[in-house]
């Protein structure tokens, strides 16, 4: 049963939540040593209602490292039900990962080698020709497949017609006008992307800058958010109150924003 029910924290199955452990491989990247272990974390997660995990092991290797991934696919192999996502550029290093571990989910990423971080989702007219082989085949490897995309309505189609499985809706331009006067504008953006996406049938994810404080706002806005991966402002939280309460912090926000 989904840890949310279970807990009480939720009146029914809710958003789940996936945790992105790219930035405790950042910090145990600066030694060499094995601390702070990103599998302990990830399961001090999971122990705490976390439905799932997710990096994004890029080419540089800044944080995740391939070496990072047997761990964590035998630690959440362990949990029945509990998902492993992992995170890439399908043209880069992603699919050899993909075939080797066949994660729960792969949600492809448009980012180039060096980028800082994810900023934008797929051009479609640019890459979908490129896409579509490679979202077929992580779906016969038994792989469901999620896009990340910009909160454009009319890119749905093309998703869908692509063969994903979901589209992850990329929220930093509403994490960063969250508080502001036009978060109802971008916010209507969001959702009118999420009925666009669940009118072609596609499952709707969302992620990056979401937090304990704008997190339950949006899943009221926005319907049909079947998963979130936060890392990033987890993590931050987590070096003030510990994984635990952090975990539980947007777990009670998920449950929050299920309530309306
Ligand atoms: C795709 C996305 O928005 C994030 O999952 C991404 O993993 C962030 O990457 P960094 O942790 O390297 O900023
Ligand atoms: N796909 C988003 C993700 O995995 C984490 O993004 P962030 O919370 O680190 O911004």
């Amino acid at each position: 049963m989904n840890p949310l029910v279970s807990s009480g924290l939720a009146a029914h199955p809710a958003t789940a939540l996936s945790v992105n452990v790219n930035k405790v491989a950042l910090l145990r990247n600066q030694r060499a040593l094995t601390i702070p272990s990103v599998t302990r974390i990830a399961e001090l997660a999971l122990d705490v209602g976390a439905h799932g995990i997710t990096v994004h092991p890029r080419p540089d290797e800044r944080h995740i490292r391939a070496a990072d991934l047997p761990e964590l696919a035998a630690l959440l192999a362990e949990r029945p039900g509990a998902e492993f996502n992992i995170e890439g550029n399908p043209f880069h290093n992603l699919m050899p990962l993909v075939r080797r571990f066949r994660p729960d989910q792969c949600t492809f990423v448009p980012d180039a080698v060096g980028q800082s971080t994810s900023d934008h989702g797929w051009d479609f007219a640019a890459d979908g020709e490129r896409l579509a082989p490679l979202i077929a085949e992580a779906r016969a490897l038994g792989v469901r497949v999620s896009l990340f995309v910009d909160a454009d309505p009319a890119a749905m189609a093309t998703a869908r017609a692509l063969g994903t499985d979901r589209v992850e809706l990329y929220t930093e331009p509403y994490a960063a006008a969250h508080g502001a006067p036009h978060q109802r504008e971008v916010l209507a953006r969001f959702a009118a992307a999420a009925n666009a996406a669940l009118a072609e049938g596609l499952g709707v994810n969302a992620g990056h800058d979401l937090n304990h404080e704008n997190l339950a706002e949006f899943l009221r806005a926005v319907p049909g958010v079947l998963e979130v991966s936060i890392g990033h402002a987890l993590i931050a939280r987590a070096l003030e109150l510990g994984i635990d309460a952090a975990v539980r912090e947007l777990l009670r926000a998920i449950a929050s924003g299920a309530r309306g």
